[in-house]
């Protein structure tokens, strides 16, 4: 294990029962009169078995907050607390990679599956990093297929499955490593409302049942429901969510 980085608020990390936390989270791309604050100044606390939901309208600072709490990127000012002690925000660039490796999950968008290869290949692809064992990648595999509803569909290349379908081996992919903790970029961007829902349900199902710390981006009002914290942003900052859940 890396070395921990000591911060005055770990007793109350541990109290909140938060998993992550952002302080003052505030993220800057460019200089000069092209500069942008993409965040600017952003609290939050993500708690386990819990889904918060991210929302704000476009160019409000989703992803980039969502990269900054998936160790994807880093903030201009403030950090990002594990809690564990470390100060994710602040680790090198090997033990930040272990930690995405061995504790966050990452649903996209896009999916971004490989397409030549079959959904439980697309699936096994994290174990395969983390170097686990033939017999235990298979099955481990098959039990996160399970998880989603597509044992059926191992075999299947992304091109012969459905968006949703897709976005479930995404889900899988994700889950496989067994993270506590879940990044979701709009997930369900690509898909239509119905099969938005669905899946929506199904993150929501395995971050109860599994008390994972997920994260979910959407501009989407009808996911609200799925929520249990509400996020919303405007303009880089955090500010009072809709009424319109
Ligand atoms: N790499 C970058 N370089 C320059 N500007 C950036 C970069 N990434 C994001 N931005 C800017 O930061 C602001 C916030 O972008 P971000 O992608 O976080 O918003 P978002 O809420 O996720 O938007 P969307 O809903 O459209 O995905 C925008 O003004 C965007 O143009």
């Amino acid at each position: 294990m890396g070395k921990r980085t000591a911060y005055p608020d770990e007793a109350s990390l541990t109290r909140s029962s938060a998993v992550l936390v952002g302080q003052g989270l505030r993220r800057t791309f460019g200089s000069g009169a092209t500069e942008v604050h993409a965040l600017d100044g952003v609290d939050i606390e993500v708690p386990a078995g819990a889904i918060t939901v991210v929302r704000g309208p476009s160019g409000s600072g989703k992803t980039t907050l969502l990269n900054l709490l998936g160790g994807l990127d880093r903030p201009s000012a403030g950090r990002v607390l594990l809690d564990d002690g470390r100060v994710l925000s602040e680790l090198a660039e090997k033990e930040v990679l272990a930690v995405r490796r061995q504790r966050i999950g990452y649903v996209f968008q896009s999916f971004g599956l490989v397409p030549v290869l079959s959904a439980a290949e697309n699936v096994e692809v994290p174990l395969r990093l983390q170097k686990v064992a033939v017999g235990e990648r298979t099955e481990r595999v098959e039990q996160a297929l399970a998880m989603v509803g597509l044992e059926r569909h191992a075999k299947q290349r992304p091109y012969e499955l459905s968006g949703g379908q897709q976005q479930r081996v995404g889900i899988a992919r994700a889950l496989v490593s067994r993270p506590d903790i879940l990044i979701a970029d709009e997930p369900t961007g690509q898909l239509d409302s119905e099969t938005g829902a669905l899946v929506m349900d199904l993150l929501a199902r395995v971050t109860h049942e599994q008390q994972i710390a997920s994260v979910v981006s959407t501009h989407d009002p009808v996911l609200m429901g799925r929520a249990d914290q509400v996020v919303q942003l405007q303009d880089g900052r955090r500010v009072a969510p809709d009424a319109d859940r």
